[in-house]
């Protein structure tokens, strides 16, 4: 057997050689999960002579399973391409494509995002008179999503219901959202799922067909699986039963998505003759990250006791900062990685910033610009929710899948085609009533009543669709959609108009070709043909993860959340305050469950880090306009106090405080003393006011106030109050810690 294996524990081993029967790996984070699956699968392939093609893998994000395949590649040098490494969702469309059509859809069915979603609940609100008001579409799509999480039909859901008016009504709804998505020939994300766990109960022979074809699988984060998830696994193993899952309970951050942790605790109940093996080296972290998080996540009461030890270096403490606001914050973090990096401490790419909600990344963002420093932000506005982007995908899937009444709907009048409101709503009147597409009936338009001149305009853009319809066979891709632009005039449109935003507009339209010819690329490598409902399927499966391009030099910016599973040199978890981390509703919630899911994910972030951790908070914080005074997280104050650093060295602090509270200046009495402070008070300082280097009387600059003349500089306890006369604003009163005034 070749040494690879020798670079793994004897536990890890013993994984990886099991390789026959239900498996259940369950460890802590860095303990080598994943790394695991990476050699079992290589294992497979090259000591057992498993063909790749009899092997499925599941990922939580696509990035992950191109690095799995990679990795595989690496140790095995043959066959990972036939090996299916992917997402749920990925899998189950590649099934669902060939055989969908035994559910009665087409199989080139369209899979929608959450835009589309809700256009469509907007849609079915309208028709059946329901009060949005009362029923808010987000939240009816949130339990229309957690019924199929739970594979909850609206059947089922409305037997459930009783006599409860409400979760009738919402039934309704949900069986009316299902009823219009068939007519659309399209999918929901969670119906991917719920459609093929369909399939293989409904037909016996395709369910069969697949537990032939994927004798050995292996699930990563299983954890964060559902109950339609496990459904699906345990259907495709329940012949050979060669199922692997690894996971961490500590791990499991996606409860609100319908993540069932019972699928991991259960685990042994469904398979009795599961073997499990525990993993406890961590090999990720240093000593002093791995205590912080092992300390923090004791505090949940829910949960398997798990020891998790390393031989890795005790490291540096986990420094702590406290900012008067969010922008000295964001000033703080970005300075500290322009520095790293300047003293050649690391490339940017080994730094991550971490925080709980998207709308936290902004202030981020604005100093890396300042400070010109590259990032990326993962999630935000997706590339393809763009207006440009979103038009021009609508063509592709009208061609596509002219079911699609979503997608007609939007490019019926891009570029504007003078067909109005009342004429649209016509034809979806008279498309209801006949039970045919929103498509079909603008073909047959001249039999709608009172369609009159409008006629001739549905005709000239039937005809268009058609043209390119017939196209599709011949282009590839990218040929169809230059074709589109050509035709449409888009880009001819939006250079005519050449403002910043257009050209941006044009950018982003020249970066889709891109993609285009890339999908093409890759298809050929495959020796996959590429076609357009490929093309479609894989931007919809996209998530924003996938886009982070490992070989380019950003810092990332990202919500934990999405830093699942992935590890970093340095990290900054930000916005360590009660209230924003963890949440407010989390605080507020009678269910304790809630603040335990919180830790969790504060648990993933400490474990992400392997060298160095940071973790700041700000006094006031301007929340939707409001300032905020939050307290310093809770989960910040269960890291112990000996393995925090506070931003100052105690031997500088120490005469201070010890003098002014005892008069004994021993160093232990100081740390007593020092432990006893909470962490509030201990506010720390961007500049340090003792090195004005301007004094009363001088010109100085400010970056917002602009110039004027130093009236007065006062001592206070911590930093010195300056008064300045300011040419355009007038006399204002600062710190200057923070004012950082330049003489000029
Ligand atoms: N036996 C080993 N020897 C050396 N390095 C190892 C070993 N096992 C794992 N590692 C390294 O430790 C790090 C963490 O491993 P991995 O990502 O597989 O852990 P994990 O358990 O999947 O973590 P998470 O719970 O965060 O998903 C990786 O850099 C991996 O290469
Ligand atoms: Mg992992």
């Amino acid at each position: 057997m070749r040494d690879i294996y020798n670079t793994l524990n004897s536990r890890q081993q013993e994984a990886v050689f099991h390789t026959e029967g239900p498996l259940l790996i369950l460890a802590g984070a860095g303990s080598g999960k994943t790394r695991v699956l990476t050699h079992r699968i290589a294992y497979l392939i090259d000591e057992k002579g498993v063909n790749p093609w009899n092997i499925l893998a599941i990922t939580f994000t696509n990035k992950a399973a191109s690095e799995m395949r990679e990795r595989v590649d690496k140790i095995v040098g043959f066959g990972s391409e036939s090996i299916w490494v992917s997402t749920f969702h990925s899998t189950c469309v590649r099934i669902l494509r060939r055989h969908i059509d035994r559910l009665g859809y087409d199989n080139s069915f369209t899979i929608y995002d959450t835009d589309d979603q809700k256009t469509l609940m907007k849609d079915i609100c309208r028709r059946l008179n329901v009060d949005t008001k009362i029923y808010k579409e987000r939240s009816l799509l949130a339990q229309i999503s957690h019924a199929k999480d739970e594979l909850i039909t609206p059947d089922e859901m409305e037997m459930n219901a009783a006599g409860d008016y409400n979760k009738k009504k919402v039934a309704a709804i949900y069986r009316e959202y299902q009823t219009s998505l068939r007519k659309n020939n399209a999918l929901d994300f969670d119906d991917l799922i719920v459609k093929t766990v369909e399939l293989f109960q409904n037909c016996g022979d395709v369910l069969e067909n697949y537990q032939e074809r994927f004798k050995y699988i292996m699930v990563d984060e299983y954890q964060d699986t559902n109950t339609a998830q496990f459904k699906f696994v345990s259907l495709l193993a329940s012949k050979y039963e060669n199922l692997c899952v690894v996971g961490d309970d500590d791990q499991s951050i996606y409860k609100f998505r319908g993540a069932n942790i019972g699928n991991i605790l259960g685990f042994e109940h469904v398979f009795p003759d599961a073997a499990v093996i525990r993993l406890e080296q961590n090999y990720r972290s240093t000593q002093n990250i791995l205590r912080a998080a092992n300390e923090v996540i004791a505090h949940n009461t829910a949960r398997k006791p798990k020891t998790l030890w390393t031989e890795n270096q005790e490291g540096e403490k986990i420094h702590f900062r406290q900012f008067m606001n969010g922008y000295e914050e964001a000033e703080y973090v970005v300075g500290e990685i322009a520095g790293a990096r300047r003293e050649g401490k690391g490339m940017y790419k080994d730094f991550a910033v971490l925080y709980r909600t998207n709308a936290q990344s902004r202030l981020f963002e604005e100093k890396c610009l300042l400070a010109n420093i590259p990032y990326k932000i993962v999630g935000g506005v997706n590339f393809y929710a763009r207006k440009e982007i979103k038009d021009l995908l609508c063509y592709l899937k009208t061609i596509d899948n002219a079911k699609d009444d979503l997608a007609v709907r939007r490019i019926i009048n891009v570029p504007k085609r003078g067909i109005g409101a009342t004429t649209l709503s016509r034809v979806q009147d008279y498309a209801d009533q006949m039970d045919i597409s929103f498509y079909d009936a603008l073909r047959v338009a001249e039999e709608i009543p009172s369609i009159g001149r409008s006629l001739s305009k549905i005709d000239g853009f039937v005809t268009f669709i058609q043209g390119l319809k017939s196209k599709a066979e011949a282009y590839t891709v990218r040929e169809l959609l230059e074709e589109i632009i050509r035709l449409t005039g888009y880009v001819t449109e939006l250079e005519a108009e050449d403002t910043e935003e257009s050209r941006a507009r044009i950018e982003n339209i020249d970066e889709l070709i891109s993609k285009t010819e890339a999908y093409q690329e890759a298809g050929e490598e495959r020796g996959e043909p590429a076609t357009l409902s490929g093309f479609l399927e894989e931007i919809a499966l996209i998530a924003d993860i996938d886009s982070v391009d490992p070989d380019q030099d950003y810092v990332l910016l990202m919500t934990l959340h999405s830093a699942k599973g992935l590890e970093f040199p340095n990290v900054f978890l930000v916005g360590m305050e009660d209230g924003i981390f963890p949440s407010y509703m989390s605080i507020m919630s009678d269910d304790c469950s809630d603040l335990e899911e919180e830790r969790r994910l504060c648990y993933v972030g400490i474990t992400r880090a392997m060298k160095e951790l940071t973790m700041t908070s700000a006094r006031q914080r301007m929340i939707r306009g409001d300032v905020q005074y939050n307290k310093v997280s809770r989960f910040v104050r269960e890291v112990p106090r000996e393995l925090v650093d506070l931003g100052y060295k105690v031997e500088e602090k120490k005469p201070k405080i010890s003098e002014s509270l005892t008069g004994d200046s021993s160093l232990s009495k100081m740390r007593q003393v020092f432990a006893a402070k909470p962490f509030q008070a201990t506010q720390f300082k961007v500049t340090k006011a003792d090195s004005l280097d301007y004094q009363i009387g001088d010109t100085v600059r400010h970056v917002k106030f602009g110039v004027g003349v130093v009236k007065n500089i006062v001592e206070g306890g911590r930093d010195y109050e300056v008064t300045v006369d300011f040419d355009k604003v007038g006399v204002k009163k600062m710190f200057a810690g923070f004012a950082k005034l330049k003489k000029i």
